[in-house]
């Protein structure tokens, strides 16, 4: 039995998730969870930190030691609730909070100061996971490919694994082949920040707000003619492409339409440019099993099955895994991998040089 913990801290910055795993050779299981929700100043904080500003390297500081005592606070309440002592647990693996991401300059961010997470847990910890693919020339994201792999491949059936979080990213697993894998672009953060620009909500529930709108081919198309979805992969995405300044600019193009409309549109987009990606990554699908919140919205579940109407559209909840945690498991699993030796990059994935132990080890 080796026990670890994930830390993940999504693009959409609505909480923290903790994982509790064991791992037991190449099995993974999950053990318990936590959840904490993002809290509304240090969600501020860290949005903010998304783009340039002044004294951001001393906010930046500030700002991670207020998220290592939330997810402190979360580990204890978690290993209380399981009788787990801290001692037990082999280490953390800890995502971070991606604060930018500029893959082409040799730049990605995630904070959340391992030094002090170490301190007060008194747990080793695992993180700065992505910077080392990035120095063997890859984008440094997505690296949970390998992890869909472990969980998910099947020697029978063609599979693509969706991820719907702030963004999306796709996992081609097919029998006898090498994993593949990239950012397909916006999942759910222009949904959240159009609904809460118009409606102060944190996000469309079920996807019923843009059900209830049309899409507008139009603006379908000019949001469709960015470069990032011309682009094939590796490639990686985050909110210095796509966030609401980018939005307003493309409506500014456009006459004005109903608020509903553009949630609609923006839902199709979603599915739209995972669709596109996936047939022009796979020549068959047999089954997309979706993970991350986006697996919650109906109304986006109902199109990406319409859209695939010969592959099995289901959350990953159908084979046996809770979309909310497959990240945070996912980062667990990578700790463990650090301390094994074993390369989890995937050069057919991010397009690093080749396979490289990831993360940075911060010991109890
Ligand atoms: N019931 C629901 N209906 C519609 N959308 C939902 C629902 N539950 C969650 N979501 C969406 O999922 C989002 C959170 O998803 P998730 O936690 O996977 O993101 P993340 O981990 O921050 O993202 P990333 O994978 O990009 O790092 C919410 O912001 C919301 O848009
Ligand atoms: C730089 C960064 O934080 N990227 C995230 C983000 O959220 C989804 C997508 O964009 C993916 O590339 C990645 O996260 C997951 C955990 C990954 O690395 O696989």
């Amino acid at each position: 039995m080796a026990l670890y913990l994930g830390v993940m801290s999504g693009t959409s910055l609505d909480g923290i998730d903790i994982a509790l795993i064991d791992q037991e050779d190449t099995h993974t299981r999950l053990l318990g969870t936590h959840y904490l929700p993002m809290p509304a100043d240090l969600r501020t904080d860290l949005l903010a930190l998304c783009s340039p500003g002044p004294d951001e390297l001393v906010r930046a500081a500030l700002a991670e030691q207020h998220w290592v005592r939330l997810a402190a606070q979360g580990i204890d309440d978690l290993l209380r609730q399981q009788r787990i002592q801290p001692t037990q647990i082999r280490a953390i693996g800890s995502h971070g909070q991606t604060v930018r991401h500029h893959p082409a300059q040799g730049v990605t961010i995630q904070i959340g100061n391992a030094a002090l997470l170490a301190e007060c847990t008194g747990i080793s910890v695992v993180s700065d996971f992505r910077r080392r693919d990035l120095a063997a020339g890859g984008q440094g994201a997505p690296l949970v490919p390998a992890f869909h792999q472990a969980l998910f491949a099947d020697d029978n059936s063609q599979r693509a694994i969706l991820n719907i979080g702030g963004f999306s990213n796709l996992t081609l697993i097919e029998p006898g082949k090498q994993v593949y894998g990239f950012d397909c672009g916006p999942g759910n953060v222009l949904l959240d920040a159009w609904i809460q620009h118009q409606q102060g909500l944190e996000f469309d529930r079920g996807g019923d707000w843009a059900a209830s709108g049309q899409v507008q081919p139009i603006l379908l198309k000019t949001l469709l003619g960015d470069p990032f979805f011309l682009t094939q992969g590796p490639k990686s995405t985050g909110r210095e492409l796509f966030n609401m300044r980018w939005l307003s600019q493309q409506l500014a193009k456009l006459p004005a339409m109903m608020p509903e409309d553009v949630q609609a549109t923006l839902l199709e987009l979603t599915a739209t440019s995972i669709f596109d990606a996936l047939q022009a990554a796979q020549d068959r699908t047999d089954e997309l099993l979706v993970c991350g919140g986006g697996a919650h919205n109906r109304t986006l579940m109902k199109r990406l099955a319409e859209l695939l109407p010969a592959t099995r559209v289901a959350s990953t909840e159908a084979y046996g895994i809770s979309p909310d945690w497959i990240e945070a498991m996912a980062f667990a699993w990578l700790a463990h991998c650090c301390l094994e030796g074993i390369p989890a990059n995937r050069p057919s994935v991010t397009g690093a040089r080749g396979p490289r132990i990831l993360g940075a080890i911060y010991p109890a």
